[in-house]
């Protein structure tokens, strides 16, 4: 099949290529000149395990192609899929202006037939507002349809290519034709496709994401209130996860849910409520919880320096919002590493893959101090601060980092070490949800 997908971020790059791998024709169009040049010279633009490989294969065989231009991108596209942002407007409900300024330029470029695609996250009612939009100057027959994309970063061509399940949104049939043949090479391994109205398709995401983060928000406050009674919450993780209602993923407590959906998912989805008068007030205590929780190891760093972190050198291990992603969109780190800032504490950090990206920040990008390597940002630090759960910081060589730092104290946002090794190594530990150590 001929494939169009607007929007080069995340979802359109792993959409395309995957797609463009399972046999398709396929052309991505972005109106960012420069990441389109880079993508043409074979350059992928972000960092996804086992995507690259994907997308050299298919570019190199010329299966997957880029482009500036909408009416180039999408000629002879049976589907066009829009991947294109959705960012919390001022009032914190999802914005369309990319959706539907996109959705206004198709109308006249449509020649024939086709399927335009919902990908983005996006209010109930989007689906309406997109066909209007394209149908104020089409000349030719089209159905808008939702397909809510459940990827995660870090792992995204994994689930992108054996999905859970796929969600349609659509009441023509024309359409769900056209689907089934699309998607019948990821979902043929007995994962299905769910068909269902376009609204309750739309619905779906926001509630996934949101039923996660009140899953992972409930195992914060459980963390919190064990710090209270003396309590382990991985304990208490093990002891419910292993009830299969309950389910063993999703319940890690830590310094708090970030990454470029959840915050403003949840968000959207508040301000939906609201907007049809219900007071869904789950919402409002988890947005508000996990607010908190990110700066929540703050208060016991400056307990351990008396109040004060003035002059104190803080290494920070782990920038990106989980590992695996250079992604530092709303990552914990970042809110810890303004505050320490701004109480006057400096700042050395390692990441395997996001020091780039907050570097290129513009408030605290030139303020720290960024390393060749993990043990690096220890040498003359006062303290470490674990933020991201990087598989190389769970294991590494206790000697070289008793040598480095200057005191042997860990505030640990991920849980990554055991209490009984903390321990027996000696070191002040503090983590979520468990005893202090020593
Ligand atoms: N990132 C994820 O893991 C993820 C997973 C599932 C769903 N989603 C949803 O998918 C949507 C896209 O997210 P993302 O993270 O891929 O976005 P992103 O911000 O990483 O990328 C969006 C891309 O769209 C391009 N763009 C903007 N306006 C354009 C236009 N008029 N024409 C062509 N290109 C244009 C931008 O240049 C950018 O490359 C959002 O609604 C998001 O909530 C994201
Ligand atoms: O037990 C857990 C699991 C996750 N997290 C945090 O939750 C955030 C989100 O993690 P994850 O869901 O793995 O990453 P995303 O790539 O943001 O994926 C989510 O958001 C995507 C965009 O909508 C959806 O497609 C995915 O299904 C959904 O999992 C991160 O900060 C994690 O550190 C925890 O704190 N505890």
């Amino acid at each position: 099949m001929k494939l169009a997908v607007v929007g080069t971020g995340y979802v359109g790059l792993v959409t395309g290529t995957c797609f463009a791998e399972t046999g398709n024709q396929v052309t991505c169009v972005d109106i960012d000149a420069r990441k389109v040049e880079k993508m043409r010279s074979g350059i992928i633009p972000i960092y996804e395990p086992g995507l690259e490989e994907l997308f050299l294969r298919n570019t190199n065989e010329g299966r997957l192609q880029f482009t500036t231009s909408l009416a180039e991108g999408i000629e002879g596209a049976e589907v066009i899929f829009l991947a294109l942002p959705t960012p919390p407007g001022e009032d914190g409900s999802a914005d369309l202006k990319y959706i539907l300024g996109v959705a206004k330029d198709l109308g006249p470029l449509l020649k024939q037939y086709a399927v335009i695609i919902d990908k983005s996250t996006v209010p109930v009612g989007t689906a309406e507002k997109v066909r209007a939009a394209i149908a104020e100057n089409a000349t030719v027959d089209f159905d808008v349809i939702s397909n809510p994309e459940f990827l995660r970063e870090g792992v995204a061509v994994e689930d992108f290519m054996k999905p859970d399940r796929v969600v349609i949104g659509t009441s023509s049939e024309k359409a769900k034709a056209v689907m089934n043949r699309l998607y019948a090479p990821l979902v043929r391994q007995g994962n299905p496709i769910i068909f269902m109205d376009e609204r309750s398709a739309e619905m779906t995401k926001y509630a996934a994401n949101a039923f996660l983060a009140v899953k992972i928000t409930f195992m914060n406050e459980i963390a919190n209130l064990c710090e209270k009674v003396g309590a382990n919450v991985d304990d208490i993780r093990r002891g419910i996860g292993t009830d299969s209602r309950i389910g063993k993923r999703f319940l890690f407590a830590g310094i708090g849910y970030g990454g470029s959906c959840f915050p403003k998912d949840v968000q959207a989805l508040h301000k939906t409520s609201q907007d049809y008068d219900y007071d869904f007030s789950i919402l409002q205590s988890v947005m508000s919880v996990n607010e908190d929780q990110k700066t929540k190891l703050i208060p016991h760093v400056l307990d351990y320096f008396g109040g004060d972190v003035k002059g104190k050198t803080i290494a920070i291990w782990g920038l990106a919002f989980k590992p695996y992603t250079d992604d530092i969109r709303e990552a914990p780190a970042l809110y810890n590493i303004r505050e320490l800032i701004a109480q006057g504490a400096h700042i050395k950090a390692y990441d395997p893959e996001a020091m780039e990206n907050v570097a290129n920040l513009a408030d605290i990008g030139s303020k720290i101090t960024f390393t060749k390597d993990a043990y690096s940002a220890l040498v003359d630090a006062d303290a470490l601060m674990i933020m991201t759960e990087w598989p190389q910081f769970r294991t590494p060589e206790f000697e070289k980092m008793e040598s480095r730092l200057k005191n042997k104290v860990i505030f640990d946002g991920r849980n990554v070490y055991e209490l009984e090794d903390m321990q027996e190594k000696g070191y002040t530990y503090y983590s979520i949800g468990r005893e202090k150590v020593n």
